[in-house]
């Protein structure tokens, strides 16, 4: 202990409590620009401007170079006097994702990331090229992890060159759920299963939907709680829980694509071809399906749940089950989802990861989490 840090005071216990030895903080410098500006994005923005002093004060400097949305973009060098004089037509140009990039980068031979908070899949086309060019790359987007397999594995292959990519936000929320599997992994653990509730927001209306209002508006609801995905039919089909069973089942080294996975959907398919707008207007024409469905579950005495599994065999499955009143899965509450993974070593008695799995504050702060793993790898730079 260092006998001249000050000790802190402490009601019960005065001395016992001292501050701890203050080290010299290693100096890093971190370029980051943010595509998406949406939910997910703009908690994140706000969450790094909370912590911007403390990162600090820690050692890592965190620098906004840029923010581009779908059509527009906003990059650290537009100037403000001119802005001003343009009545502010500069502040904004269009979006330009290579030149964004470029400009993230710099020509300094800074450390850059760049974090696609979109749901967009051309944005994720990118990540390669960028990871190629030394750019780090972190997204709770699910589009490269369960796009076409060999885009994934030129993404894992761009990435083992040197750029880190990281997505653990892709798989329910803010919830340590790749980490773990990947430490499972890497410490030479065998996955033989995953299964488990997936879905933030049918988990969410699972809970909710008790017959006291309609389905649609529960959903509307959740959308405007930032639980659903853009469209919300990406939830309502299953596919969302889809692309994580495929991000898992990739990180695990199984070649599974999303046509691998047999899912039921909600959505009847006179509604799965409408635009977005002309789908969410027709959402009531779920409510007397889906009240069938908890009257199904209230005759066996159970209760609706979105479940969803993988095994090491290739076979995967997402569907919305009658379960139990005992079982342990009608006891969650809320947004809550539950990983659990059967492997070698936890067989008999799976390994578990229950909490929180949507919305945009827990999502950001595993956004968040990733861009600091990231931040402590990097080497100092003037
Ligand atoms: N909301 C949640 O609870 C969770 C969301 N995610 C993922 O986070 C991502 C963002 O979700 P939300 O913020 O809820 O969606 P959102 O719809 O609120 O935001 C998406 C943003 O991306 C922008 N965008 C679309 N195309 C773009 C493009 N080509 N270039 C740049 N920006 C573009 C949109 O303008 C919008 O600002 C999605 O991929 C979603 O799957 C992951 C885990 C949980
Ligand atoms: N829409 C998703 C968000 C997280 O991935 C969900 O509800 O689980």
């Amino acid at each position: 202990m260092n006998a001249l840090a000050p000790q802190l005071e402490h009601p019960k216990h005065p001395v016992l409590v001292r501050a701890l030895p203050t080290t010299t903080p290693r100096r890093r410098m971190l370029a980051v620009g943010l595509i998406g500006p949406g939910r997910v994005g703009s908690a994140l923005l706000t969450q790094l401007r909370a912590a911007q002093t403390r990162l600090s004060e820690s050692g890592l400097e965190l620098k906004l170079c840029g923010v581009a949305a779908s059509k527009r973009m906003w990059l650290d060098c537009d100037d403000p006097d001119l802005n001003r004089r343009c009545d502010r037509a500069q502040i904004w140009r269009p979006a330009d994702l290579r030149q964004f990039a470029r400009h993230v980068l710099g020509d300094d031979g800074r450390h850059a990331l760049l974090i696609d908070c979109s749901a967009n899949d051309e944005v994720a086309a990118h990540y390669a090229g960028w990871l190629a060019e030394g750019v780090h790359v972190v997204t709770p987007n699910k589009l490269a992890g369960s796009g076409p397999l060999e885009r994934w594995q030129a993404i894992r292959a761009a990435s083992h060159a040197g750029a880190r990519f990281r997505y653990e936000a892709t798989v329910c929320a803010g919830l340590p759920v790749v980490q773990t599997l990947r430490d499972l992994l890497d410490t030479g653990d065998e996955l033989l299963a995953v299964d488990g509730m997936f879905s933030g927001t049918l988990a969410w209306l699972c809970n909710r939907h008790d017959g006291g209002r309609p389905f649609s508006a529960l959903v509307r609801e959740a959308h405007a709680l930032g639980y659903t995905e853009p469209d919300p039919r990406d939830d309502l089909s299953g596919l969302d829980v889809a692309r994580k069973l495929v991000i898992l089942a990739r990180e695990a080294g199984w070649a599974l694509s999303l046509d691998d996975v047999d899912v039921q959907s909600l959505v009847p398919a006179e509604l799965a071809a409408l635009d977005a707008d002309a789908f969410m207007a027709r959402l009531d024409e779920l409510d007397a399906p889906m009240a069938a469905q908890l009257a199904i579950a209230r005759a066996e005495g159970g209760v609706l749940r979105h479940v969803a599994s993988l095994d090491r065999d290739g076979r995967a499955s997402v569907k919305l089950a009658v379960l139990p009143a005992s079982h342990p899965f009608a006891h969650t509450r809320l947004t809550d989802n539950v990983v659990q993974f059967t492997t070698r070593r936890y067989h008999d008695n799976p390994l578990l990861v229950q909490g929180p799995g949507a919305g945009p504050e827990v999502t950001a702060a595993g956004v968040f989490g990733d861009l600091l793993r990231i931040a402590e790898s990097l080497e100092a730079r003037a």
